[in-house]
């Protein structure tokens, strides 16, 4: 008999999975890290709250524009970073405790490591729980989940010269906000740091070795925030650090284009592979995607038998929304084996909270016609929309795509204010199959609210 009916391996969206279901079973929780996971502590949340933190500054300084004069006196930094982690550290800890002495789980707070079929081994790391940091506990389940997540990537030029760097782990934890930081990386993680950082007033050069930002986004739309970006801080594209070292207490970067950038703060934001190395995956007959990733079918379940995966580690694309939809999958697939249900991967909505803010869903404009599909176009500027009006916008657009048979909706890229609210609408109906013109047409839309972007758009389609 296994010593456990359930061992889940990472409290990110793993830690959802102790439901009512459990409630007369045994379950091992087991986390080496911070308690809670990436998006809690090290994510989705502390960044927003930055970016929150971020906007409010750009909104001081865009005042005068509508007749209001203020002047930004300035900015504390230890004070915005600790009403972040002075609200985060605690839910943390107390996610922490509740699994360390609440009812139906044994938290093990350390790095789990396969020995065998669905046996794990803990080396305990971490203080705070029921047993001693160095002790070694082999435990066995009936099934186990794999929810261990992702890291930051570091380029192989910075770790081989020993320079110091941050990631988006730490960051955000800086002591004092530096005159200067470099980011290497053009994708979500650089382009919320980017913002958030000089509009802190910290002079920012982004080195992406591509030609524009965000290259998921639609190329046209993708265009557009690069060149928004361009006007706020240094960004360096087409460009390569080949080289790192020391200088004073900071960092010189010498770049393929253009003459070397020496910066107090180095940090890195090129990417995250997942947590699937390292843990003896193959001695659980685990397999693992080329890319990394560990190999599930549609129900979350991995090559081994009882064993399923989930979010971060085995997930097309590395969203909480998304690692949350699994956990919820799972959750019932674990004990429902008659009745499984499947991962919903298709219109998975994203947002990047840069600035300009950016959301979108579906298919790109070249992907999209690369498909096949008959397609129409819609581009609508928020400034020509009452609100918009309103608000001066000259920059902010809503990009959809369509299916000129169907009149479905095939994909949605919106730049600019509450991009991330207002696009959910099109997810709505592209998630319901709804046509551009049903949703235009069949409801009222609230005059002269800034969602009549999204009117006119689908209306234009
Ligand atoms: C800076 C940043 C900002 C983000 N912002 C957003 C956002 O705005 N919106 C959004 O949708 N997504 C965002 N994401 C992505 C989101 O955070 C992740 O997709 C999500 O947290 C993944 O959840 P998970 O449960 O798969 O993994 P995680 O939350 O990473 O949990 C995995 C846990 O497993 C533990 N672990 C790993 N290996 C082991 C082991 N061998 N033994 C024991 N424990 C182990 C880790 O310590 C970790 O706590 C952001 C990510 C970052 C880095
Ligand atoms: N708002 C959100 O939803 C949000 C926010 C942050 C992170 N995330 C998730 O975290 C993931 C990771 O974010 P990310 O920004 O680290 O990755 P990313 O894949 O979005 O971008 C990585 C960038 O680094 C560049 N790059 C890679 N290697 C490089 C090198 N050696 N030198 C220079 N540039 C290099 C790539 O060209 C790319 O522009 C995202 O894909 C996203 O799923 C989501």
């Amino acid at each position: 008999m296994a010593d456990y009916d359930l061992i889940i391996i990472g409290t990110g969206s793993g830690n959802s999975l102790v439901t009512e279901d459990f409630a007369d079973k045994k379950v091992a929780v087991i986390e080496r890290g911070i308690f809670g996971g990436t998006c809690l502590n090290v994510g989705c949340i502390p960044t927003k709250m930055f970016v929150y933190a971020a906007e409010v500054a750009t909104t001081i300084r865009d005042a005068a524009r509508f007749g209001v004069d203020a002047t930004l006196d300035g900015v504390r930094w230890p004070d915005i970073r600790d009403r972040v982690f002075g609200r985060i550290d605690p839910i943390s800890d107390s996610g922490r405790d509740y699994r360390v002495s609440g009812p139906h789980t044994t938290a093990y707070l350390g790095q789990a490591t396969f020995v065998g079929e669905r046996e794990v081994e803990v080396e305990i790391t971490r203080p705070g729980g029921a047993h001693a940091v160095g002790q070694k506990h082999r435990i066995t389940g009936d099934q186990v989940v794999i929810a261990t997540g992702s890291r930051a990537t570091i380029p192989e030029v910075i770790e081989s010269s020993g320079v110091p760097y941050e990631t988006s782990d730490t960051v955000m934890r800086l002591p004092d906000l530096p005159r200067s930081m470099a980011i290497i990386g053009g994708g979500v993680i650089g382009a919320e740091f980017a913002h958030v950082f000089s509009a802190l007033g910290v002079q920012v050069t982004q080195v992406q070795r591509g030609d524009r930002l965000l290259h998921r986004l639609d190329a046209e739309v993708g265009t557009l925030f690069t060149q928004q970006a361009q006007q706020q801080w240094d960004l360096r594209l087409n460009t390569q650090v080949v080289g790192a070292s020391r200088s004073g207490t900071g960092v010189r970067l010498e770049l393929s284009e253009g003459s070397p950038l020496e910066v107090d703060v180095l940090l890195i934001a090129t990417g995250r592979a997942p947590n699937s190395d390292g843990m003896g995956l193959e001695v659980a007959g685990v397999q693992v995607r080329p890319d990394g990733r560990v190999q599930v079918d549609e129900h979350g379940r991995t090559t081994a038998g009882g064993v399923w995966a989930l979010g971060d580690v085995s997930a097309p694309v590395q969203l909480k929304h998304l690692a949350n939809h699994e956990a919820r999958v799972v959750a019932h697939n674990l004990v429902h084996p008659d009745d499984l249900r499947s991962f919903a991967h298709t219109n998975v909505p994203a947002a990047v909270f840069s600035h300009p803010q950016v959301a979108m869903v579906g298919l790109t404009e070249e992907a999209a016609r690369e498909a096949g599909h008959d397609i129409t176009v819609k581009l609508q500027r928020y400034g020509d929309t009452a609100y918009g009006w309103a608000m001066e916008d000259t920059t902010g657009v809503v990009k959809l795509i369509g299916d000129a048979s169907t009149g479905l909706i095939l994909g949605a890229h919106f730049m600019g204010p509450h991009a991330s609210t207002l696009i959910q609408t099109v997810i709505h109906a592209m998630s319901f199959g709804q046509t551009a013109e049903d949703v235009a047409r069949d409801q009222f839309w609230i005059h002269p609210a800034l969602a009549e972007v999204v009117e006119n758009a689908l209306l234009g389609l």
